[in-house]
């Protein structure tokens, strides 16, 4: 099968774009990782397919598959932005917001004047059964000795990782529609990612695993961030992983409402107004290529 493809980035996190509006597309996971493989196919964290909605007062629909694993996931805050340039620069809409589903979820995007895009990001989920996390028989752990004068009693959570360098890590856990679990660093660019991001992802007590954040905090309004993203391996940036590790920051008490995420690939701006209230998160979305490819007939 042949297919036209739009290649998009986000702060650096990539992407391959499947328009199917006008005819819908069945494609495997294999086919999956092969578009996300970057030796054998286009290269991509995700591949996100456009499609119409047929729910009333929504325009569209977009499906997330990793580029890695093939697996289709829940939610996806940069490609989100990508999507939302995408249907505006190729004319599927004139509009400057734009209501989206996800598999499980309604998020509205607006494209700023300046060009960055604006996504309602919904509100984060905490109960550990819609993470989900399997916190039985753990006790949760005071907040790895920052002060937390402003901590709500949300817990960091001790996850062991026998035979790793450190023999356990506190996370924070959450969802914003995709598992999050945020760890503290004291600096991002020499905290273990590349050993301990693996361990957490896979780790057993998160039953449909994670995407493992490495969070250091900078100032109230300013942090630096990693992930070592499910189903794909460490990303330039993880927008749903930029809305985790703020909204873990304000609930333990590190961060203020607005926080200039810095990631490897570029800037998030992030925006909670505490429980009750919706993630936004503001950032690029950019178009990089057109082209088209050639599916092997049986990819591997
Ligand atoms: N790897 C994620 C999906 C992509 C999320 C990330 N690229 C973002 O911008 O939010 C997961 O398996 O939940």
């Amino acid at each position: 099968m042949r297919l036209h493809f739009t290649k998009m980035q986000g702060a650096g996190n990539d992407f391959v774009v499947l328009d199917a509006t006008r005819a819908p597309l069945a494609l495997s996971a294999a086919d999956y990782r092969f578009l996300g493989d970057r030796r054998f196919g286009v290269g991509a964290d995700q591949i996100l397919v456009v499609e119409r909605s047929s729910t009333p007062g929504v325009d569209f629909r977009y499906r997330i598959f990793n580029g890695g694993s093939g697996d289709e996931v829940e939610q996806c805050g940069n490609g989100a932005r990508c999507f939302a340039r995408f249907v505006r620069d190729t004319g599927l809409t004139l509009a400057s917001s734009v209501k989206v589903e996800t598999v499980n979820s309604l998020i509205e995007l607006h494209v700023q004047p300046d060009g960055r895009v604006t996504v309602d990001m919904n509100q984060p989920v905490f109960a550990h059964e819609r993470i989900p996390f399997d916190a039985h028989g753990l006790s949760p752990r005071p907040h790895n000795g920052h002060s937390s004068d402003k901590a709500d009693g949300y817990d960091l959570w001790p996850l062991a990782l026998p035979g790793a360098s450190l023999p356990s890590v506190d996370v924070a856990v959450l969802s914003m529609g995709n598992p999050h679990a945020v760890q503290r660093v004291h600096d991002v660019d020499t905290a273990p990612v590349a050993e301990i991001g693996p361990l957490v992802e896979g780790h057993a007590r998160f039953p449909r695993r994670v995407n493992a954040g490495f969070l250091q905090v900078v100032s109230r309004r300013e942090v630096r961030l990693r992930v070592y993203e499910r189903g794909a391996g460490e990303t330039l940036a993880c927008g749903t992983g930029a809305c985790a590790a703020v909204v873990a920051g304000i609930r333990l008490g590190w961060l203020d409402a607005e926080v200039d995420v810095h990631t490897r690939g570029g800037l998030l701006t992030i925006a909670w107004a505490g429980l009750g209230h919706p993630v936004l998160m503001t950032g690029p979305a950019q178009t990089v290529y057109t082209g088209e490819i050639q599916l092997p007939d049986h990819v591997a």
